[in-house]
């Protein structure tokens, strides 16, 4: 292939109209480009404008996948530039559409489809030397994607969308990032069944052939790019952490659903705090939901309680969990081992066994109420006035994503509470004029790219739980002077360098950093790519 046609292919070296005068001489591009010079902002202004005129959000991903697939700057350029309304495009709530019907619009490959089938052939995958400066990985297997199951090889939109935000927010150069997604079959049948589905079609592979799939996996990442950050998503439930245990010293990684989410809720609760004065400690707080995201929350929680002072049963008394089966009480559910960790004592609450919410909440009066079980309307009008009957300022956190699976919107908890509910969503959701303070989005956006940063600036052998700590800690500290509980998300670039910044002191706190500076948030700043062209070569 030309040289010329080489550069307008790939999607990092391509400009479009912006490869100038002389590049066009020295690279023979005249001819397969028209005449006119454009700029990156007469670019964006021409995308933005056929954005703008497509009919809904749908085809606004998929025109930005095409985008970013034929030239990644300008792709990246617009989101940076529209963060507020392209977020809720290449991220929760359209990507998870995006997932559903990936297939449907599949055009051009992105990132790496390891499918079981090719499990032999894992190291020649990685070998390409277009990934020779892979930094960051996002890995899912499909199983959990967002609040809607098990969507295959179109799970690959959550790395897509989860690094998309490594730009965004890190300040990651895209050829630093890859998306993985491991195919090992699916269980859904509609997508089997699907002529058009472009994974593997076959049950999910289980047991100890997945887990040898995923140990191939995790030895040829470590020799392909030692140090490189992998970030585990979308896991199901049980395989969530039981990975994370697994690899976790093998590999520089964390899992952003238990652990990305746990700080951002936890750094979300915080900034609740400093404004009603009242300690973590002092609340009664019940999570709905005890999965991955569930007992990450629940975990760090007790971690900040125990450094507000409390022992650890006296942390776990302020939690309550309720699974599917109910309010976790000990020896009474099927749960995991993470779950039973909130059990309450036998004997305390057998007057719950088999409660509704509204039971639940009318006698345990909680002060804070996390939804993270992906079932949508789980608050009831009847669970949220028995809270707002006994607490002044409810917190509500309906965390699960997309938007069609939260636990309530907002403005029915606004209404069902007088405007008095504190409110944190995981996704986007429009402002809600009676509500006292402003809805949020409680999201781990908020903190998935500056661990990332903060964790690879520092040369980090190992991301502590510590790191999360910190993390949320710098997050409730940025959110100082916001009018919601969190910065805006126009901020979350800044919110980024905040966050690496905290997570680079706390891993050299911890011992296990390699780099040194007195200065991290200057030396992090310097690392952060904005996006603008660079000369042709
Ligand atoms: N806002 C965020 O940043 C964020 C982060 C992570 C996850 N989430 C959302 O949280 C949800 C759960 O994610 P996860 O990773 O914990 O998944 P998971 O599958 O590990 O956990 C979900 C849990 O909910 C429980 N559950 C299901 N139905 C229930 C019911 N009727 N009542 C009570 N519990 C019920 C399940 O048994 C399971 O334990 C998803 O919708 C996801 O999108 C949001
Ligand atoms: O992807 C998101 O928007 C958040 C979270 O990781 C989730 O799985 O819901
Ligand atoms: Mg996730």
């Amino acid at each position: 292939m030309s040289r010329a046609r080489e550069l307008l292919s790939d999607p990092l070296t391509n400009k479009g109209t912006a490869f100038t005068e002389e590049e066009r001489d020295r690279f023979r591009l005249h001819g397969l480009l028209p005449p006119h010079v454009g700029t990156l902002e007469s670019q964006m202004e021409r995308r933005w404008r056929a954005l703008g005129a497509l009919p809904d959000n749908f085809q606004r991903y998929s025109f930005l996948r095409d985008l970013q697939d034929s030239n990644e700057i300008l792709f990246h350029a617009l989101v940076a530039n529209n963060i507020e309304a392209l977020l809720p495009i290449v991220y929760t709530p359209t990507v998870g559409e995006g997932c559903q019907r990936f297939s449907e619009i599949w055009r051009r490959p992105r990132g790496l489809f390891l499918s079981y089938p090719n499990r032999h052939r894992i190291k020649e995958m990685l070998a390409d030397p277009a990934y020779d400066r892979v930094r960051a990985i996002v890995v899912s297997d499909g199983e959990r994607i967002l609040g809607l199951g098990d969507q295959g090889a179109g799970g690959m939109g959550i790395p897509i969308g989860k690094l998309a935000l490594y730009t965004a927010c890190g300040g990651f150069h895209p050829g630093e990032l890859l998306p993985i997604l491991l195919d090992v079959g699916t269980d859904n049948a509609r997508l089997r069944n699907d002529p058009l589905y472009i994974g593997w079609r076959h049950e999910r592979v289980r047991g100890p052939d997945y887990d040898a799939f995923v140990d191939a996996f995790v030895a040829a990442v470590a020799e392909r790019w030692p140090g490189a950050l992998l970030q585990w998503e979308d896991f199901a439930g049980a395989n969530a952490a039981r990975l994370l245990d697994r690899h976790r010293d093998q590999l520089l990684s964390f899992n952003d659903d238990i652990q990305g989410t746990a700080a951002v809720a936890v750094g979300t609760l915080l900034s609740a705090m400093r404004r009603t004065g009242r300690p973590l400690s002092a609340q009664r707080i019940l999570l709905f939901g005890a999965g991955a995201a569930g007992t990450g929350i629940g975990s760090l929680l007790i971690a900040a309680m125990r450094a507000e002072g409390l022992d650890e049963a006296a942390a776990r008394a302020t939690i309550w969990a309720i699974d599917r089966d109910g309010l976790i009480r000990e020896g009474a559910n099927q749960v995991s081992e993470a779950a039973r960790r909130f059990a309450r004592p036998a004997g305390e609450a057998d007057d719950l066994a088999g409660a509704d919410l509204a039971t639940i909440v009318a006698r345990v009066a909680p002060t804070v109420m996390i939804g993270v079980s992906g079932q949508s309307g789980a608050f009831t009008e009847d669970a949220v006035r028995a809270m707002a009957a006994a607490v002044d300022r409810p917190i509500i956190f309906p965390l699960s994503n997309p938007a069609s699976h939260a636990e309530a919107r907002p403005d029915m908890l606004s209404a069902w509470t007088e405007g008095r509910a504190i409110i944190g969503t995981g996704s986007p959701f429009p402002p809600v004029k009676a509500a006292l303070t402003p809805v949020t989005q409680v999201n781990n956006v908020y903190i998935f790219p500056g661990v990332a940063l903060g964790a690879l600036a520092a040369g980090a052998r190992g991301v502590s739980d510590a790191m999360f700590m910190a993390s949320a800690r710098a997050l409730a500290e940025a959110a100082d002077g916001a009018s919601a509980l969190l910065p805006p998300v126009t901020a979350l670039r800044d919110v980024a360098l905040t966050v690496a910044t905290a997570v680079a002191e706390q891993a050299v706190a911890d011992g296990l950093a390699t780099v040194a500076t007195d200065d991290w948030r200057t030396r992090i700043a310097a690392m952060m790519w904005t996006p603008e062209y660079a000369a042709a070569e």
